[in-house]
């Protein structure tokens, strides 16, 4: 058994780690940590996990974290950066659901992100966490950078496309919706049941801090920088993603072959058969992103359907599988999980 510690436990990225960490079987959940919440019983927040949880919030300084295997931080940006150093030189391995260790180019990162980076040195030594891409760094990581969400669902419904070689870069579009969990629990107005709800509105236009990010990881596949318009919009539902990815053929090819070759040996991304359309429900609530690809009229625009449950693969279930993958666990422990319909 490994020791866990959570630190944002009280958020929603923290519960749903919680959810996923109860049903493994290879860990002890050791500490779960909130500033505000501090000597709470974990169940009395949230009753889903009675019987399951037998925790009470500790405060940060005082959850015995340095005396974990594995600490996953699912607090905002700019926490875990002034944290992980310690817990690292006490031999403590580090997962960030949070971006302070995505962006390899600091002072990209500053820019987007509004804050000056407390430890850059760690950056270059992070490995992005998306297992299609890295499996086999991350199995050694000391430290993991838990990719976005609109990151995950725009990444893997581009990537078979351009390691390919198959459209043009330099044109690419993400145009992506998402459930307003996407937002986190903290109270904001926007969130809020009366704003949200029986409307949908783009937001970030003008530039989203997930642009960068997914521009890397699409450039670091492409070899060359590509060129992306990513517009996210909210949407009236709980959790979720839908992206619908556009890009222009280079080139004649099989694209459902192509998809279905890529995946075959994913455990967590389904291609769907020819023609289909992913439903964000079809996900909700389990690590899995459903794709379909698509020509529409044989033309030379191909349109990608990707879906994910942003609180899952997204977030806490992608970290499950990065944590499965650096401690030799099987991929798929904790998260055998069947999606909630309707
Ligand atoms: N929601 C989503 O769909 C996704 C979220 N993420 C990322 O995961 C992270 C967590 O997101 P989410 O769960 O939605 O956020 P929430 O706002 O729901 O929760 C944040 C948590 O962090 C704790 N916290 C806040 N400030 C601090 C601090 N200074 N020190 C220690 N703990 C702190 C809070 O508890 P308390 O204040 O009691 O200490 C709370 O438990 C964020 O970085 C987010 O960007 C990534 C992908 C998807
Ligand atoms: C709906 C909504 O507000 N979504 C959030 C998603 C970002 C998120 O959760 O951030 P990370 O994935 O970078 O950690 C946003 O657009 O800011």
């Amino acid at each position: 058994m490994i020791k866990v510690g959570i630190v944002g436990g009280t958020g929603y990225t923290g519960v749903e780690l919680l959810r996923l960490l109860s049903r493994h079987p290879g860990v002890e959940l050791k500490a779960i940590t909130s500033r505000k919440e501090a000597g709470l019983r974990v169940d009395a927040m949230f009753p889903s996990l009675r019987g399951r949880v037998d925790l009470a919030f500790s405060a940060p300084e005082s959850a015995g974290l340095a005396q974990c295997d594995v600490v996953f931080f699912a607090t905002p940006n700019g926490i875990a950066m002034n944290e992980a150093v310690a817990l690292l030189d006490a031999g403590v391995r580090v997962i960030d659901l949070a971006a302070d260790f995505r962006i390899r180019d600091i002072a990209e990162w500053e820019k987007w992100y509004g804050m000056t980076h407390a430890a850059p040195s760690l950056v270059a030594e992070a490995v992005y966490g998306l297992p299609e891409v890295n499996r086999e760094a991350i199995r050694d990581a000391r430290l993991i950078a838990n990719p976005g969400c609109y990151p995950t669902a725009v990444q893997l419904g581009f990537l078979p496309l351009i390691e390919a070689g198959v459209i043009d870069t330099a044109t690419l579009i993400a145009d992506c919706k998402s459930g307003v969990s996407g937002a986190g629990r903290k109270a904001e107005v926007g969130a809020l049941f009366a704003e949200s709800t029986d409307s949908f509105k783009a937001y970030g236009v003008a530039g989203h801090r997930h642009l960068p990010e997914i521009r890397q990881g699409l450039s670091r596949v492409s070899g060359a920088p590509v060129g992306l318009t990513f517009v996210p919009h909210l949407t009236p539902m709980v959790r979720g993603i839908h992206a619908t990815l556009y890009g222009r053929l280079d080139r004649d090819i099989d694209l459902q072959a192509l998809f279905e070759l890529r995946y075959h040996d994913e455990p967590f991304v389904d291609v769907l058969p020819a023609g289909s359309h992913p439903e964000t429900r079809s996900v909700r609530g389990a690590n899995l992103c459903r794709i379909a690809v698509h020509r529409p009229q044989g033309g030379d625009t191909v349109v990608v359907l990707s879906v994910i449950d942003n609180l899952v693969k997204g977030a806490a279930g992608q970290a499950v599988q990065n944590l499965n993958l650096m401690f030799g666990f099987d991929e798929a422990a904790g998260l055998d999980i069947v999606p909630l319909m309707p």
